[in-house]
């Protein structure tokens, strides 16, 4: 039997024969680290295919296990302070749109000092910055003190002129990519409360105390969204929602709405309520391929607008048609609309406790019919271990296991769906594991029937009928 460390190079290995033949295939080359990334290029779109993504999968679990496995324990352990660290100076460097400076620099590079002055920055610090980075494989060291982007910098980048954003610092995030602004807010707001996990256990060991709340100090009464809402968090509001929606616009993009639920086995001219709707792109993505099906856009008055600007501009059709309503409601109260096909919420079961959610989904059941769909759209956390039985009986609930001697959930390379869970944590919500979502759902009266699993996402449309 071959060692341990032995198993995971020959799973790096096939892997890296996986990957190479495909490229091969094509004439292509794998994208280099060192060059800018070009999402729309043929070896980048190449890259994105499910047999490659399969590889790179187990490439990136396989290389993860084996440094966890070489690396003296105190090292692993105190490392993982590099990430807050390195997060620190990310979220610095995209508000001093560095990206954006080497972008314009070209593949030659340019001096801390040139890189400091638009900003008047200390250059040396700046420096300390980016090599930390660059050792990690964000922006390279071209000479002394000469940083370039690479293929993970140039991902910062706003995509506008340098000059541009720091003539306008107020819409330096409008219309850019979404992942400035994610960085910008996990190193602002998310980090902020990272120190306060802590406390807000031994405050509250149920864990309704979120550390955001200890971190900005935000009133008991006050919920977290209307907080959000007052004037002098205008920009953490407004970064917040840029970032939000990067999940919803490579969504929109994937048509994923359309893989999970088959929205064809609702009447033709049902009814479907979007819960907490935002800006009521999921209704509108599903009106525009079921063109009869009537929608109820629900949520506070002032996003009610927003959405129904947002319907006059992409879906007009169906407002002249008198197929959309705008409702303001607040799903903690009663629900008025008795003749739903389904109920949809995407985002919002994670927004919330156990408690707050049985309150949510039980206003639903009281104003469902036996026909009544409740559909979620959250992503859901698998366990490390083996599902439980109960679980392994519900259609789509099992996911596919890694091969030995990976983690089953493939480590590392799927700790992005248990990071989220912290971080809604920290705003005071959470991911839910399938079993969760079954307890919740017994105790508001529905019956979780099946998982649909969207291909190419974490997310999934979790769907449940009255019980
Ligand atoms: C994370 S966003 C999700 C929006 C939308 N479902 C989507 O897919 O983009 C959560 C939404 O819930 C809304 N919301 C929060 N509390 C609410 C309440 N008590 N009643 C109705 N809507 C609420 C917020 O205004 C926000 O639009």
């Amino acid at each position: 039997m071959p060692s341990e460390l032995r198993q995971l190079v020959n799973l790096l290995s096939s892997a890296v024969d996986t990957v190479d033949g495909i490229y091969e295939k094509e004439n292509a080359t794998f994208p280099a680290l060192d060059k800018p990334w070009n999402p729309k290029a043929p070896n980048e779109i190449l890259g994105q295919s499910a047999e490659v993504a399969a590889a790179k999968m187990i490439l990136v679990a396989a290389a993860e296990q084996l440094m966890a496995t070489v690396r003296e324990p105190y090292v692993a352990l105190i490392r993982t302070g590099d990430g807050m660290t390195m997060l620190a100076c990310l979220r610095t460097l995209s508000e001093l749109n560095v990206a954006e400076i080497l972008r314009e620099a070209g593949p030659q590079g340019l001096n801390v000092n040139e890189i400091a002055a638009p900003s008047k920055v200390n250059p040396d610090l700046l420096a300390r910055m980016l090599r930390l980075l660059a050792t990690n494989h964000i922006f390279t060291e071209v000479s002394p003190n000469v940083f370039a982007n690479n293929r993970i910098s140039s991902a910062l980048d706003k995509g506008k002129p340098s000059a541009e954003l720091f003539a306008k610092p107020d819409e330096r995030l409008q219309g850019a990519s979404p992942v400035a602004a994610l960085v910008e807010m996990f190193g602002d707001d998310l980090a902020k409360s990272f120190s306060h996990l802590t406390e807000s256990i031994q405050l509250d060991p149920t864990g309704a105390t979120s550390p955001m709340r200890l971190a900005f100090n935000v009133p008991a009464d006050q919920g977290l969204f209307p907080w959000m809402m007052r004037p002098e968090n205008k920009k953490r509001a407004e970064r917040f929602t840029i970032a939000m929606h990067s999940d919803s616009s490579r969504e929109v993009a994937m048509g994923a709405i359309y893989n999970g639920f088959d929205w064809g086995l609702l009447p033709a001219d049902g009814t479907i309520v979007d819960v907490g709707s935002g800006m009521g792109v999921n209704g509108l993505t599903i009106a525009k391929k079921y063109p009869g099906l009537r929608v109820v856009n629900q949520d506070f008055a002032a996003v009610v607008e927003k959405a129904k600007a947002h319907w006059q501009e992409h879906l007009p059709s169906h407002i002249e048609k008198g197929l959309v309503e705008f409702q303001t409601h607040d799903f903690f109260t009663p629900q008025p609309i008795t003749t739903a096909s389904a109920f949809i919420l995407r985002h919002i079961t994670h927004d919330w406790s156990d408690d707050q959610n049985v309150q949510i989904l039980r206003r639903l059941r009281d104003a469902s019919s036996p026909q009544t769909y409740l559909i979620l759209i959250e992503h859901v956390v698998p366990s490390i271990a083996e599902e439980s039985d109960e679980v392994k009986k519900i259609e789509g609930a099992t996911r596919e296991k890694a091969p030995e001697p990976l983690l089953g959930n493939f480590g590392a390379a799927a700790s992005s769906i248990y990071a989220r869970d912290m971080l809604l944590h920290f705003l005071g919500g959470k991911e839910r594991t399938v079993a969760n979502f079954v307890e919740v759902f017994d105790k508001a009266g529905w019956k979780l029937v099946r998982i649909h699993r969207i291909p190419g996402l974490e997310q999934c449309h979790v769907v449940g009928v009255p019980a």
